[in-house]
């Protein structure tokens, strides 16, 4: 097989002069959850082999779905099916120690809409950071990393009402925080005008005057001029890897686009009709659609491994202990979020005591049955309002591409999701608070055993229910998708929990479901502690269930939130 244009015998470099090498790089797209390398899928990148030296800013060009992004996401670690030998910055690309010292930024601009400026900047700040960061330190790297990027005085403003252009410049800011060595930049002047583009390269220029490495992708031409180094890209093979100067030198055009063209059209008529540059050598022979690098040989030829990643390996470098100040800058990031959402507070602190004051209405000539019912909707309630929110917060997470982001920090899945659990699992003590205080203060519910176990009792179910919405948050692509899940996960379990009908006057098969459903043993708990002075030992016993569904929830949702994506 051919190989890519250049105009130089490369002599393979020891992994430290290298940001990234890549030998032999095939990547697949479209693999099945749990595919590795070679299953499944389309093979989207063939045989790439590239070193990308350290200090260089390096274009990978290429015209429209030749792979550039592709490329970018397996070299920042969350590319499912990568075979082949990829090394970024001396480690395998699944190495956590990665996160710490690369930058990513996504085509589209992935941070929080409704944030401000500053407050998306100081939470990625607090997450790429080695150790704990102070609150200074996190102010003064946000706000040097705001004004590398032109937005110094756009801290105050929520992202959501900046520009297309300055939103991508704060995406582009989170990037430059995490990247303290490496920023891999996917497209990110689309939408800029052509001040700030000038400004933004002269920028990414002396970031790697100080020696920091450039990967930034591009389909525009003009902008491969300002390279270090070019990768040109075609249907995912290399068909050049070259100086800008060299690339013309080579091909004898006048311009890069004409380059390009002639690289593409192996007959080289563009070549010959192009615009040839007056000081531009004559090509050293014609220019020839090249196709993947000598797959096959290059692995072999430098002794390395043909599989990006053992499954061991991606295994022991995905899983970290529980980071505190993670985990607690993820809380209240999410706390924040809540609050600017004033809907949601609405539906979560409003609703379940107006419903249960409807109850009341419609039980006014039975107070008994009210007391059964109503008590056991104090848990049934944060049950479900908690599952529908946090669905929907972490499918946004993930339609937003910030979740993709995440994944290239520090930032472990267990700190997500337990700062997700810490920040609704406080909105859940209040509205336990709430509602069990307007239920007995104002709607005479009538509760014997103690308040306090009951009110944990309903943190408890909504912390379950917080757990089963992050788990079927996975499996949704839509705002729609979510709200799909609600009716079957939901209902049944309330139909057959005990509130509408006891469990002794059900069918006994029902009887034996009902015992299986999680949501069964909440309200079980509730209408005890309701119903007798004490705390009896089937409350415990319930409690403990209802503790081990969102552990197991909670353990399953860790499973589906892969680092690596099709
Ligand atoms: N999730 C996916 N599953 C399967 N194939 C995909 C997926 N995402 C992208 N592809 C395919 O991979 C190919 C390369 O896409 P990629 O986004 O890497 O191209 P690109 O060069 O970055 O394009 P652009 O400049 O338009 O962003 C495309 O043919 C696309 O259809």
């Amino acid at each position: 097989m051919a190989e890519p244009r250049t105009s130089e015998r490369r002599v393979p470099k020891a992994d430290d002069d290298l940001a990234v090498r890549a030998v032999d790089l095939h990547i697949r797209r479209g693999t099945s959850w749990g595919g590795h390398a070679g299953h499944g899928g389309q093979e989207i990148v063939h045989g790439l082999s590239f070193e990308v030296p350290r200090g260089s800013v390096t274009g990978v060009i290429g015209p429209s779905g030749c792979g550039k992004t592709t490329l970018m996401r397996a070299v920042v670690g969350i590319q499912r099916g990568v075979s082949g030998e990829l090394r970024v910055l001396g480690l395998d690309t699944c190495e956590i120690e990665l996160r710490r010292r690369v930058g990513y930024a996504t085509q589209t601009a992935s941070v929080y809409d409704d944030l401000t400026v500053d407050e998306n900047l100081r939470y990625f700040a607090a997450l790429s950071a080695d150790r704990v960061p102070s609150p200074a330190e996190i102010i003064r790297r946000a706000e040097r990393a705001a004004a590398g990027v032109g937005l110094a005085t756009e801290g105050r403003t929520p992202v959501g009402q900046l520009s297309g252009g300055q939103r991508s410049r704060v995406s582009l800011a989170a990037a430059i925080i995490g990247g303290h060595e490496l920023l891999v930049l996917d497209e990110p002047t689309v939408g800029l005008d052509p001040v700030l583009r000038r400004e933004l390269w002269d920028e990414f220029h002396r970031m790697a005057d100080r020696g920091l490495t450039l990967l930034v992708s591009s389909h525009v031409m003009d902008e491969a001029a300002r390279c270090d180094r070019l990768l040109l890209l075609r249907e995912g093979r290399l068909i050049a890897d070259e100086k800008p100067a060299d690339l013309l030198a080579l091909t004898g055009a006048g311009d890069l686009d004409h380059a390009f063209l002639c690289l593409v059209e192996s007959s080289a008529p563009a070549c010959a009709d192009s615009p040839v540059r007056g000081d531009a050598p004559p090509p050293r022979d014609s220019p020839r659609l090249v196709g993947a690098s000598r797959a096959s040989d290059a692995p072999a030829a430098l002794g390395v491994p043909r599989t990006h990643g053992t499954p061991e390996a991606r295994g022991r470098n995905t899983r970290q202990p529980l980071n505190l100040a993670r985990t607690s800058s993820t809380a209240l990031r999410v706390i924040r979020q809540m609050r600017r959402d004033r809907r949601t507070v609405l539906l979560v602190l409003v609703l379940p005591p107006t419903l249960l004051g409807l109850l009341q209405a419609i039980f006014a000539n039975s107070p008994t049955a009210f007391d059964r019912a109503g008590t056991g909707l104090l848990g049934v309630f944060p049950l479900m309002t908690m599952f529908f929110l946090t669905s929907v917060a972490m499918l946004r997470e993930r339609r937003s591409g910030t979740l993709e982001r995440l994944m290239t920090t520090p930032i472990g899945r267990g700190d997500l999701l337990a700062g997700y659990g810490i920040a609704f699992g406080l909105l859940a003590v209040v509205q336990a608070v709430v509602t069990t205080t307007t239920a007995v203060v104002l709607l005479d519910l009538h509760i014997a055993g103690p308040l306090p176990v009951l009110g944990l009792l309903a943190v408890l179910a909504a912390l379950f229910g917080t757990a089963l919405g992050l788990l079927t948050s996975a499996f949704a692509n839509s705002e729609f998708q979510a709200v799909q899940f609600l009716p079957p996960v939901l209902l049944p379990q309330f139909l057959l929990c005990g509130i509408l009908v006891a469990q002794s006057q059900l069918h006994p098969v029902l009887a034996t479901v009902s015992f299986l459903l999680p949501m069964t043993y909440v309200v079980d708990a509730l209408t005890r502690i309701g119903a007798s002075p004490g705390v009896p030992a089937l409350v415990v016993r319930d409690a403990l269930v209802i503790a081990a569904c969102t552990l197991v929830a909670l353990a399953l949702a860790a499973a589906t939130l892969r680092r690596q994506g099709p």
